[in-house]
């Protein structure tokens, strides 16, 4: 893995901005916008042009409540990587403007984004993993370096019980070229957690761990969410899902269903009837 990629995450992106939003600043489907963590409206993207295009999101409008935990789920292509890379600003849509807390990201100059993505936001994304010149201990410390500062006390707790709750506490040491898939994925996890930022962007975060770890991340998520973060998190897995207060479905680019917590069966449920359909 290319460090400067993973830093990239923390630094300056550049991305191509959505020049001059024209929308109006009416948000269809949301309430009070000021519980929002983060919210898209209007968010289009379209990859490529000609026979080729590929319209990853069409017009999709969703807000991010505070202290929520909410799943992203659908089919395989449905847009969930492409939303929650937009929404994390990663990404700029083809049309549409979208927020972390109370910032307009879509036309944000690269440095104020980098300042916003390290202060706001944690990251857990498979393709963006973890240094691989540092050690466990310097990749969770990463978001305060590249802040220039040290963790408070609060924050060394924090990360000593993320550490310690994740089974890290014999790798602090190690590369990352030395620990498992599901070890990086847990350093990931803690590094998202560490600065207790108001929204944390989680891409499958259980994909690569075994049952009883996955159980773990998830228990961290829901206390995370609990304590007033804002989780999202794109996942295939109904029981990962069933931890969140929230499910949102996608399908073809658009939020085909916007569901309260729900069981694994009724979440398997959803997702089997909404795959019929798409077939039949
Ligand atoms: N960089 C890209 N260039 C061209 N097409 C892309 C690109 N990124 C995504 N797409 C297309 O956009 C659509 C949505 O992709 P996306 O990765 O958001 O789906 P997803 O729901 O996250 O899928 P999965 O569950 O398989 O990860 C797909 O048809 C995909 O092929």
């Amino acid at each position: 893995m290319d460090a400067n990629v993973i830093l990239s995450m923390y630094e300056d992106h550049p991305t191509a901005r959505c020049p001059d939003p024209a929308a109006e600043n009416t948000v269809g489907g949301m309430e009070n916008t000021e519980g929002l963590a983060a919210r898209v409206i209007d968010l289009t993207k379209s990859f490529g042009s000609g026979s080729g295009a590929v319209t990853a999101l069409d017009a999709v409008n969703v807000g991010i409540r505070r202290g929520e935990f909410t799943a992203i789920m659908g089919p395989s292509g449905s847009g969930k990587s492409t939303l929650m890379h937009i929404m994390a600003g990663l990404d700029d849509p083809t049309q549409g403007r979208a927020w972390i807390g109370d910032t307009e990201i879509t036309g944000l100059g690269d440095r104020e984004l980098t300042l916003l993505r390290r202060r706001k936001a944690g990251f857990v994304f498979q393709s963006f993993n973890l240094v691989p010149t540092l050690d466990v201990k310097a990749n969770i410390l990463l978001p305060f370096d590249l802040d220039g500062r040290r963790p408070t006390a609060a924050e060394q707790h924090l990360v000593q019980d993320l550490v310690y709750d994740l089974g890290l506490g014999d790798r602090l040491t190690h590369r990352p070229h030395q620990l498992s898939g599901g070890q990086q994925q847990r350093v990931a996890i803690v590094r998202a957690l560490a600065t207790a930022p108001d929204v944390v962007f989680a891409d499958e975060p259980t994909g690569n761990l075994d049952s009883r770890t996955g159980r773990e991340v998830l228990r961290i998520l829901r206390r995370a969410s609990e304590g007033g973060q804002s989780i999202v998190m794109v996942t295939h897995d109904p029981i990962a899902a069933s931890y969140a207060d929230r499910v949102l479905f996608l399908g073809d680019g658009r939020v085909v269903a916007d569901k309260p917590r729900q069981s694994a069966e009724q979440i398997s449920e959803h997702m089997l009837r909404s795959e019929m359909a798409a077939v039949a």
